[in-house]
């Protein structure tokens, strides 16, 4: 496959870096078009990135009363006022200091009783807003986007996933105990994200660096989900350890 030209590669030296360029990023966005859709993240790659947005919204450098928001994916059987759950990582980190009305923060619900049509409703909801303008990513030390893990379709929407040990494992750090890591996610598919205008994605640290090596170089292949971004036209990665 042909690889994209359109990727933008940022060396940073410090985390506090790729998380004020990740934040002007979006800053960018909103003062350019202040209704616009963003595409949220979760995990530890995200934290400062929140913090320094929330720092230059409350220092009134824009706002996000007119934007609307799609987090890429939730845990199966938590949800809001669970502190594991991502409802409440985004409540916790940025939500809650921000302008953006309840109404328009999007997350897939992970207590759904029926799980397939939640996912086909929140694909639904993201097309009807218009799309995603400008959507952050994260990355997983086996490739993975959202929880997209190997070996997920290329062209797949927001659907439900069983995670791998692997993951699991990576996530344990958030959770008491081991019985408590769930088992499934929903997340928006490769293709849902693809279909994002914009994407940052970011990574730092030791263990990220071969993952970013893989994706500079390696092969585009759904056994390295974010290879795909590739194919996408407009990709600013920040990276740095
Ligand atoms: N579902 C999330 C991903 O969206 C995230 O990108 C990844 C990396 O997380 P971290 O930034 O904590 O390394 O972890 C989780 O699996």
């Amino acid at each position: 496959m042909i690889k994209s030209k359109m990727f933008q590669w940022i060396e940073v030296s410090s985390y506090e870096q790729m998380s004020e360029i990740a934040a002007t990023i979006f800053a960018e966005q909103l003062l350019s078009k202040p209704d616009s859709v963003l595409g949220l993240a979760t995990g530890g790659s995200p934290l400062g990135f929140y913090k320094e947005l929330v720092r230059r919204h409350q220092e009134e450098e824009f706002s996000f009363a007119r934007a609307t928001t799609f987090n890429l994916d939730e845990y199966v059987g938590i949800g809001p006022g669970d502190a594991t759950s991502y409802h409440e990582f985004m409540n916790e980190n940025l939500f809650r200091h921000i302008d953006l009305p309840e109404t328009r923060r999007h997350l897939p619900n992970g207590l759904a009783t029926d799980l397939d049509a939640e996912c086909s409703r929140y694909e639904k909801l993201i097309g009807e807003s218009g799309g995603i303008d400008l959507q952050l990513l994260g990355i997983g030390v086996n490739g993975h986007i959202g929880f997209n893990e190997p070996g997920t379709p290329f062209d797949s929407r927001t659907h439900v996933i069983e995670l791998t040990e692997a993951t699991r494992q990576s996530n344990a750090r958030f959770f008491d105990r081991e019985q408590d890591i769930p088992k499934k996610a929903l997340t928006m598919g490769i293709g849902t994200i693809m279909a994002a205008r914009k994407i940052v994605l970011l990574a730092f640290g030791d263990n990220k660096m071969d993952a970013v090596e893989r994706l500079e170089n390696g092969a585009v292949t759904e056994e390295f989900p974010a290879s795909i971004l590739h194919k996408h036209p407009h990709v600013t990665v920040i990276y740095g350890k």
